[in-house]
């Protein structure tokens, strides 16, 4: 479904040039539903906005189903982001017409590209959990209800691929779960393909596979050791600490880079070279062995 490779996004003010992706490599399957964590500044919404076709990528190859965003004309821009793509952010509920009610917010997108589904609008509302308060304002919703309608408003365009942008950042640890497991509905059944950015390391335990990004590249990989692990088996476990339930893995890319976390290069002093031995089993990096004399 998403295929990055060597994907490089710089943003240009004036006479300042910030790389924010250096050549991030990153491939999700159709149907998959996975995380992308990251500290502040790091990319991730860089690259979500990247893949949502609202920022253009400067350099590298970035494909989503069929599209090539790389090479992607204006117009077939504007039919990716409404047929192919939905989008939900922190703070959605933000862009949501507050005097009218829930149910002609969901349709209202759907008016607008002339495609008006009544029936699947309810049913959206339906499946976020807002059957009883389709009718009401959307200022008489909870801020977590604001944030379940603007999901059904993301799928109203039935996309095949949902980015989810710090989607459980405002709200509270009751109503994360209950966003989580409305994506995970969404996943199984309509085998919709989700990308969820956070920085909330207990979330990343409800997905399939977590990508850590760092410097703009993608430096880890967490899979979940078990992936018909139930969610109250999962809780039972200790959710939250991410190496419980995910293996972890470095990532390599196709011509044998990877990332090695700052904190272990400082704690070895390794600077701009370091050594390294192959044993027949594993490999060995550590600080310059400097020739005497
Ligand atoms: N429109 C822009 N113009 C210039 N620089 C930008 C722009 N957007 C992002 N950047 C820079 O690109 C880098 C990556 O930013 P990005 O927002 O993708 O990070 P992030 O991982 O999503 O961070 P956060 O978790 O704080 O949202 C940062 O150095 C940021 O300052």
């Amino acid at each position: 479904m998403i295929e990055c490779e060597g994907l490089v996004k710089i943003y240009k003010s004036d006479d300042l040039e910030v790389v924010a992706l250096q050549g991030l490599n990153l491939s999700v399957r159709k149907g998959e539903m996975m995380a992308i964590i990251g500290n502040s500044g790091s990319g991730k919404s860089t690259l979500l906005n990247t893949l949502g076709g609202l920022d253009r990528p400067s350099a590298g190859s970035v494909k989503v189903g069929k599209w090539d965003l790389l090479k992607i004309s204006d117009d077939d821009l504007v039919h990716y982001k409404r047929d192919t793509v939905g989008f939900i952010w922190q703070n959605n509920a933000r862009n949501l017409l507050p005097y009218l009610t829930a149910l002609e917010n969901v349709e209202m997108p759907m008016i607008l590209s002339g495609k008006l589904d009544r029936p699947y609008a309810k049913q959206l509302l339906e499946w976020v959990g807002l059957k009883e308060r389709m009718g009401n304002k959307l200022h008489q919703l909870s801020g977590g209800e604001q944030q379940r309608v603007a999901i059904a408003i993301s799928l109203s365009n039935k996309p095949e691929l949902l980015l989810a942008d710090e989607p459980t950042g405002s709200v509270d640890s009751r109503t994360s779960d209950m966003i989580m497991d409305i994506f995970r509905r969404f996943n199984s059944e309509l085998e919709l393909t989700i990308v969820i950015v956070t920085h909330d390391l207990s979330l990343a335990g409800k997905v399939d596979r977590v990508v850590a990004i760092r410097d703009g590249l993608t430096s880890t990989e967490f899979i979940k050791r078990n992936p018909n692990l139930d969610q109250v088996e999962e809780e039972i476990r200790g959710m939250g600490a991410l190496q419980h339930v995910h293996e972890e893995y470095v990532v390599v890319d196709r011509v044998g880079r990877m990332q090695i976390p700052r904190d272990y290069l400082n704690a070895l002093n390794i600077k701009d070279k370091a050594s390294m031995e192959f044993d027949g089993e594993k490999i060995i990096i550590s600080a310059p062995k400097l020739l005497e004399g």
